[in-house]
């Protein structure tokens, strides 16, 4: 049987995401279908800076070091974002907020600090995640970074990136990426930077998809309207859930046939839109490994299990798995 990273290997990177619960097993799976890992929370800020000056690097450098160990490539995640950053990170000693001065200042040495402790070891950085907003007129998302400095924010996080590591490749990350609305937004966030001279050279869509959304067209609209900027893309947090968005309920214990049988049908068909567009498309990472841990199982509905990748909890194949090792 190929492995995952044998069937893509001239289509892209196949990689996972890691995290403090990553067992023995699971490695092991890592280490025979993936080419890449992202940590999926340990190398944001309030893990690697939790107060002011202190930096804790110890889980960090073990997954930097596992990747080195096993020949696999890096994704760091993520620098600037709204979320997972510390209250302190915003506030002077008096506990007001910082001057535009100060935060930009704080920006430049956590990223200097960071993306130059592993510069060579980390091929591509989500520099900025998640700045634009969803719903609504305004393109940027309501954030202490946006009302603090101000919208060139995103300009400096990636000029301090690209002078911290020249040879990084640079990323701006989002979600719902395939949403048309959202997609215009992005295209104008990202084509600002490029015709401001600002250092960004991908987009990561981080493809949180499910059973229903986003359709197999947004999705091909997207990644074409993104790579009309010449920019790379990553697949950089791919997972399938088995329930849409909305849908709250929390009586499904175990995935029915019905499901497995779905999620192999969309996952067939994203690798199908993957490998037609392998020529812009240079890393699919999935945000997990198997089911036995996933974001998604507190998310958006706390305590649901869920169960959103091609390995089931025992690190068994399922029928997705089946049907993407054969797309080509
Ligand atoms: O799908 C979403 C819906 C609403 C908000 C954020 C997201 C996705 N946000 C992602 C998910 C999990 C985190 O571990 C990642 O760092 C983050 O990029």
């Amino acid at each position: 049987m190929n492995t995952l990273k044998e069937q893509f290997q001239t289509d892209f990177i196949i990689g996972a995401a890691v995290n403090k619960y990553t067992d023995q097993s699971e490695q092991e799976l890592l280490k025979q279908h993936f080419n890449s890992i992202t940590a999926e929370n340990e190398m944001k800020f309030e893990n690697l800076q939790p107060e002011k000056g202190k930096y804790t690097f110890d889980v960090a450098d073990q997954f930097v070091a596992f990747a080195q160990g096993n020949d696999m490539k890096m994704r760091g995640h993520t620098l600037v974002w709204h979320n997972q950053t510390p209250d302190w990170f915003f506030l002077d000693d008096d506990g007001n907020d910082v001057s535009r001065e100060e935060l930009l200042a704080r920006m430049k040495e956590h990223i200097f600090t960071v993306v130059s402790r592993y510069k060579g070891k980390i091929h591509a950085w989500d520099v900025v995640n998640e700045a634009v907003l969803d719903e609504g007129d305004d393109l940027y998302r309501q954030s202490k970074w946006l009302n603090i400095i101000g919208e060139d924010f995103i300009d400096y996080a990636f000029h301090y990136a690209h002078e911290a590591d020249p040879d990084a490749t640079l990323f701006y990350n989002d979600y719902n990426e395939s949403d048309p609305v959202k997609r215009v937004k992005i295209y104008q966030l990202v084509k600002g930077l490029l015709d401001r001279g600002v250092p960004i050279h991908g987009i990561g869509l981080q493809a949180h998809w499910n059973l229903y959304q986003p359709s197999i067209k947004d999705i091909k609209q997207s990644i074409e309207s993104y790579a009309e900027l010449g920019l790379k893309i990553h697949i950089t947090e791919l997972d399938v859930s088995m329930f849409s968005f909305e849908d709250e309920r929390k009586d499904v214990t175990s995935p029915t046939k019905e499901m497995l049988y779905l999620q192999a049908e969309r996952y067939q068909q994203f690798f199908k839109v993957f490998h037609s567009y392998r020529d812009v498309i240079e890393s699919v990472t999935f945000w997990g490994i198997s089911d036995a841990y996933t974001w998604l199982s507190d998310f958006p509905v706390v305590g649901r299990k869920n169960w959103p990748f091609l390995f089931d909890e025992s690190g068994n194949t399922k029928p997705a798995f089946d049907r993407v090792i054969s797309v080509k």
